[in-house]
């Protein structure tokens, strides 16, 4: 079987073209070994590409675990620039994943995906927490350097207020529009290098509890993003229109030979 690989600020992933429908996408087992750094590829994340009658493409995500995750903002950037080397689409293109359907419009450096509406920012156990397509804590730190992200990650995402778990991202101010994040993603189990829905959480909590104006620039380990937003409803915890927007590239094609 043939696969690809693209990353996205750093967070990468195994891509198949999945249009026959033929992958075992419920063999846990492969997946975990596909992803796994030492034993198969390497990766976050794997994505299938599979068909879908009413949209361009359908995007199924696994984490690295083997599980299939919730939304994650980088693969659906990669797999957006994945279906545009495959000639599925010219600029724009509308494809469904597990939270619903999403717009992208591709440029030569970046990719700008919409992200799903975000109905409400809540205060479990002191934390705030929202979802973004998939369920994210958001932190500010003073000194996000020295933080030791694994640590106070994973005691947060165990946290028994997330049944379910959830994914953990630190922020340092930079400047009047600049955050700096790191964070912990759950079904990785450690630290990544982005998580898309992690840096548009961030943003939104930038706006919310520190005035932060939109757009709001996002620094990560692999690189820099950019997320736009409207708040809605007259609240400060309602937003749509939400894009994350950044570069996404194929690293290398292969073949899985067992
Ligand atoms: N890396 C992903 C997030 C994956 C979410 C996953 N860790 C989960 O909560 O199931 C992103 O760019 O948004």
């Amino acid at each position: 079987m043939d696969f690809f690989k693209y990353q996205g600020t750093g967070n990468d992933f195994v891509m198949i073209d999945d249009r026959a429908g033929t992958f075992p996408r419920t063999d846990q087992a492969v997946i975990e070994r596909l992803c796994d750094r030492r034993f198969g590829i390497g990766a976050d994340g794997l994505i299938l590409l599979q068909t879908d009658p009413d949209y361009d493409f359908r995007m199924v995500y696994f984490n690295a675990d083997g599980a299939e995750g919730s939304m994650c903002g980088n693969g659906g950037r990669c797999i957006v620039r994945f279906a545009h080397d495959l000639g599925l689409f010219d600029k724009e293109t509308r494809f469904l994943a597990v939270d619903g359907e999403h717009t992208a419009v591709v440029t030569d450096s970046d990719i700008s995906l919409k992200m799903g509406d975000v109905s409400g920012v809540e205060s479990r156990n002191g934390l705030t927490f929202l979802n973004t397509g998939s369920p994210h804590v958001v932190q500010f730190t003073e000194d996000l350097a020295s933080l030791d992200v694994v640590a106070q990650g994973r005691a947060i995402r165990n946290d028994a207020a997330f049944s379910g778990g959830t994914n953990v991202n630190f922020g340092q101010v930079i400047d009047d529009h600049t955050v700096r994040v790191r964070t912990y993603e759950r079904g990785v189990e450690d630290e990544t290098y982005s998580c898309g829905t992690g840096v548009t959480a961030v943003a939104l909590i930038a706006y919310r509890q520190l005035a932060m104006p939109d757009p709001v620039f996002i620094q990560t380990i692999g690189g820099n993003l950019r997320v736009s937003f409207k708040p809605m409803n007259g609240s400060d915890s309602q937003f749509g229109s939400i894009y994350l927007t950044g570069p996404a590239q194929r690293v290398f094609t292969g073949t899985i030979t067992r």
